[in-house]
């Protein structure tokens, strides 16, 4: 069940968008896209939401190609700079006419989000401000009765209090109406609370995916002053992934999933008489690494905005 991107290619004239994408996008499920500008962000979501065909690769929605599959296309929406209907016309009679349309359209959610958008229903969408334009089509998505829904840039134009209102409107949305919605941002700390998982792409590649709970287990920050950290580091033969020095005191990313032994020497309450931690079923390798960095080191698990900005500049 889900999504299946499989090894799709996309390009425009000698411009490659998407070079081999594969990637499986499971049913309920609210993802991040990120990558820098040009990667195949927008490519991608076309891909999947019907408005660009692919070159090469497939797609399928619960085992059944989505190309030409009526049914199966009308399960997906993408919401993004593009109003599907003539812009001369206001949200209000949109909004009546995806009533119409769509059987299970929640125009009592939509009511809600023109209202803490503050958009004139009545105006027509082409005199609204860029940032309510934003708002209009996004809610128009959020309120469709669709399983996948795909955001590209839903913050665009929008002040900092409505970027905050929109995070929070794709989480009640989804309280409403279960579905996998897939945003594609630049602002990742203003979704890090909403996003379950991630999808890394750049040049038209998936550079990495992984479940948003899950990045305790990738990579953690160890904080304090700089010679405790660069010792325990060393100490420990840790990978520093990202270093940052402010005065006497380091926060230093160091890799957890790439053969570190973290565990070694960390107490682990049995008998068997080897202190390897994962004996009492303790998984949690920052908790395993703070017992053993020392006095003064504080260890975290990095912010998802850090993390993803680090995998991009690494692998460019
Ligand atoms: N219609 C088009 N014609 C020609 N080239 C295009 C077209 N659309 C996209 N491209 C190119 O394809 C590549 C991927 O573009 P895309 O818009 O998918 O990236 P993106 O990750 O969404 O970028 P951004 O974060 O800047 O929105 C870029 O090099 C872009 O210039």
């Amino acid at each position: 069940m889900g999504l299946r991107v499989t090894d799709l290619a996309k390009r425009y004239g000698r411009t490659t968008a998407l070079d081999g994408m594969s990637l499986d996008l499971r049913p309920g499920v609210v993802y991040g896209l990120f990558g820098r500008n040009g990667a195949g962000k927008s490519t991608l979501l076309g891909c999947l939401g019907n408005r660009l065909i692919p070159d090469s690769g497939s797609l399928e929605l619960d085992g059944e190609p989505l190309a030409e599959n009526e049914p199966a296309m009308e399960r997906t929406y993408l919401a993004d700079e593009r109003l599907p209907w003539w812009p001369g016309r206001s949200l209000e009679s949109i909004l009546r006419d995806c009533g119409r349309i769509y059987g299970g359209f929640d125009r009592e959610f939509a009511d809600t989000l023109a209202e803490r958008f503050g958009i004139d229903v009545e105006c027509p969408y082409n005199r609204l401000s860029l940032g309510r334009r934003t708002a209009s089509r996004m809610a128009i998505g959020l309120c469709l009765p669709v399983d996948y829904l795909f955001l590209d840039e839903p913050t665009l134009g929008l002040d900092p209090v409505a970027r905050t209102l929109m995070a929070r409107s794709v989480i009640e949305a989804c309280a409403r109406r279960s579905r996998t919605v897939v945003i594609s941002t630049h602002d990742v700390a203003e979704f890090a609370g909403v996003i379950e998982a991630a999808v890394v792409i750049d040049h038209g590649r998936r550079l990495d995916r992984f479940d948003v709970q899950d990045l305790y287990r990738h990579a953690a920050v160890l904080s304090g002053p700089a010679s405790a950290v660069d010792a325990a580091v060393g100490r420990l033969g840790l990978t520093v992934l990202d270093r940052e020095c402010h005065g006497m005191s380091a926060n230093v990313m160091v890799a957890l999933d790439s053969g570190a032994d973290v565990w070694e020497g960390v107490p682990d309450g049995t008998d068997d008489g080897a202190d390897d931690g994962s004996d009492v079923g303790c998984d949690d390798p920052a908790a395993a690494l703070a017992a053993r960095v020392g006095g003064g080191v504080h260890v975290r698990t990095p912010d998802l905005r850090t993390y993803v900005i680090r995998l991009i500049q690494e692998r460019n």
